[in-house]
């Protein structure tokens, strides 16, 4: 199992943003969780990935307690997060900023001597292929479409090596053609990692989840199961699906 996850619990001034009694994950399974706004979605990945303490409870990846290490250890560990935010430089390339990406996963002190080697050259063009953006390598990041700015996000996060990759509504904001290309590079990606996918618009979540779709309401797991079982339980219908945060055109 890549992630095992217990009896996780977070209030914030006395509102629990999550209670969540058991999470499990896969080596490479790709896991799509949703669930109406405040439902504890981000709370979820926040506590995983070290931005955010838990009250009590029990993460563990690939068998090693990860509560209590800070955001570096974890990231170094093989976790990676992209957050809803874009995180990118706007003024530098796309190479630079992949390249970037690079040298923070070096420690401090080699990045003072970091140079660009033929080897991270070639690393940085296959990342780029892989996420469609090996011919805006040259280009000022700020100039990518909204679609292709989420690819360099994504980029970055693949970049770092990570066992499992937490991805915060990759698709929000996207055109039709930008969402199918980000599912289908999703689906790519969950040959070589675990990966844990927020979303809110169910076609996409269609396209993407392969394996098991985990229904958050409240801070607890309501439902999990396949997509065609989630979406049509009418516990996920009455709490979710029927509410208009949710994203159902030409669905
Ligand atoms: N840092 C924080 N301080 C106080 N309250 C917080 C904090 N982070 C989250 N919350 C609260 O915790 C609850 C869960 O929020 P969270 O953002 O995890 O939900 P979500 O399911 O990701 O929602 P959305 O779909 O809108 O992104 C909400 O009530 C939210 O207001």
């Amino acid at each position: 199992m890549l992630l095992t996850v217990n009896e996780l619990s977070v209030s914030f001034g006395g509102v629990h943003a999550l209670d969540l009694s058991h999470f499990e994950l896969n080596d490479k399974e790709l896991r799509v969780i949703i669930g109406p706004n405040g439902a504890g979605k981000s709370t979820f990945l926040d506590i995983l990935c070290g931005k955010t303490k838990p009250d009590s409870g029990q993460v563990l990846y690939n068998d090693i307690p990860v509560l209590g290490k800070t955001e570096v250890e974890i990231a170094n560990l093989g976790i990676g997060r992209k957050f809803q935010k874009p995180s990118v430089f706007p003024s530098l390339t796309v190479f630079d900023n992949m390249l970037l990406a690079l040298k923070m996963k070096k420690s401090i002190f080699a990045s003072l001597f970091f140079k660009p080697t033929e080897e991270i050259d070639v690393r940085i063009r296959q990342v780029a292929v892989k996420v469609g953006l090996d011919k805006e390598l040259k280009k000022i990041a700020g100039e990518l479409s909204h679609g292709q700015k989420q690819w360099l996000e994504i980029a970055i996060v693949v970049l770092q090596d990570p066992k499992l990759m937490l991805i915060d509504e990759p698709a929000a904001g996207m055109s039709d053609e930008e969402t199918e290309k980000t599912g289908e590079l999703l689906l790519e990606l969950s040959k070589h990692h675990g990966i844990i996918v927020i979303e809110h618009d169910m076609k996409f979540v269609e396209q993407i989840a392969k394996d098991l779709v985990t229904v958050l309401v409240r801070g607890k797991l309501l439902v999990e199961g396949s997509f065609s079982q989630v979406r049509n339980d009418q516990r996920v219908i009455d709490s979710y699906l029927g509410r208009a945060n949710v994203q159902l055109e030409n669905f």
